[in-house]
């Protein structure tokens, strides 16, 4: 497929706006993530309001809300009639009678992040969301994308476990426009724009003084760049065009000084083979184990240099969990395919078709090569 021109200003206004919302989502998931120091706060954990989804994996107020609310900036700023949304949760759970308790969570939630919303620069409701609002911010997000036109995907909070454990999550929300990304944002608000995951004893808990500050990252696709700014925190105010860094992907290229991350959960990526590669290209270093796609937000800014995922077979990625790691990965320089060398396809609905074993994203071409070519060398006695 041959690139598309892309003029400078062209998503200009969405990836502004797509910051503001990933920055005041953030703010809302350590809300709700520090619940118990909030005290008087509708904020708040509590165990009753994490809940197993069907595929047994969690969902919890945080997820919703989070949904709740960037849908229904986008709806006002664009228009609701412009934005469709193809987002991971649905509202069937919060609509039963019976979870009255948890929709009334959702909904405070709600109101209380959007009347912050101007801090961020964006609108607040006139009058706070009632419930059948609320309920039809997040059932609106089930567009199913495809090639053709716009559609935002957000990932609420990517690994919903890793938030739960007060540990590494994020917010992803991308924009694919004719089945290509062309804006992602990534908010990480438990890694330190400052701080380096240096290993694992350092993919710690939320006490620790290490992740306190958090950060987003964000691109235009073409831009040959990528930024990171920190998380606006208190009663700070987000300003834009503001003092974000620019990332770029690791320059190690020698395989035993490079860092491969991948999946905490052995269910959502299989540890022994992985190791079987690492060893064979001649990686050296223990993997770096961290949930979410903070590993697509720390190869982009050179805290490691392969991500590497092989789901059970079987197992579907959908969009959401790689569009904004991979358009941001690939503007700071860095590689993303499959496991097999090709691109990843974000055109062909929820879920990314023919992938082919697994997602490989790395620094830089010469890594790349040689895991592909383990991957093929290996393939036919590994037990998948
Ligand atoms: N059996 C499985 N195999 C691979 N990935 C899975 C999986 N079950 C869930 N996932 C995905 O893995 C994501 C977590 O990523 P990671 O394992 O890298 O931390 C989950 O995102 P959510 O937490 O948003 O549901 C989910 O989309
Ligand atoms: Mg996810």
């Amino acid at each position: 497929m041959e690139e598309p021109n892309i003029d400078s200003d062209k998503y200009s206004k969405e990836l502004e706006v797509g910051v503001r919302v990933v920055q005041l989502a953030c703010c809302l998931c350590q809300k709700v993530q520090k619940g118990s120091d909030q005290k008087g706060s509708s904020f708040g954990p509590n165990p009753d309001h994490v809940v197993s989804k069907d595929d047994d994996s969690p969902v919890t107020v945080a997820d919703w809300s989070v949904q709740a609310t960037i849908s229904w900036i986008l709806s006002e700023t664009f228009g609701r009639e412009n934005v469709s949304i193809v987002a991971e949760e649905d509202a069937q759970t919060l609509s039963d009678p019976n979870a009255a308790t948890l929709l009334g969570s959702v909904v405070a939630t709600v109101n209380e992040t959007l009347s912050m919303a101007p801090r961020f620069g964006l609108k607040s409701p006139a009058a706070p969301l009632g419930d059948s609002e609320v309920l039809d911010a997040i059932s609106r997000c089930n567009s199913t994308g495809g090639p053709v036109g716009r559609h935002w995907v957000l990932d609420p909070v990517d690994g919903t476990l890793g938030f739960v454990r007060g540990d590494q999550y994020a917010v992803a929300l991308a924009l694919i426009e004719n089945g290509r990304v062309m804006v992602g944002v990534l908010g990480c608000p438990n890694y330190s724009s400052k701080k380096k995951l240096v290993n694992n004893s350092n993919v710690g808990k939320l006490s620790s003084d290490l992740w306190q500050e958090g950060c987003v990252m964000y691109t235009k696709k073409g831009s040959g760049q990528a930024w990171m700014q920190p998380l606006v925190h208190g009663d700070g105010i987000l300003e834009w065009p503001n003092s974000a860094s620019i990332i770029r992907v690791s320059s190690i290229d020698n395989p035993a000084m490079a860092t491969f991350c991948e999946p905490v959960e052995k269910a959502n990526s299989n540890h022994s083979y992985t190791a079987g590669l690492a060893y064979s290209v001649g990686l050296r270093k223990q993997p770096l184990r961290v949930y979410s796609m903070v590993k697509y937000a720390a190869i982009a800014r050179g805290d490691a240099e392969i991500y590497m995922k092989f789901a059970k077979a079987g197992y579907k990625e959908k969009i959401w969990d790689h569009a904004a790691g991979v358009v941001i990965v690939e503007e700071a320089g860095g590689v993303v395919t499959d496991a097999g060398g090709r691109p990843l396809d974000f055109s062909r609905g929820v879920y990314l078709e023919g992938v082919d074993r697994g997602i490989v994203a790395c620094s830089g071409v010469n890594l790349h090569e040689k895991i592909i070519g383990a991957v093929y060398a290996s393939w036919d006695s590994s037990h998948l």
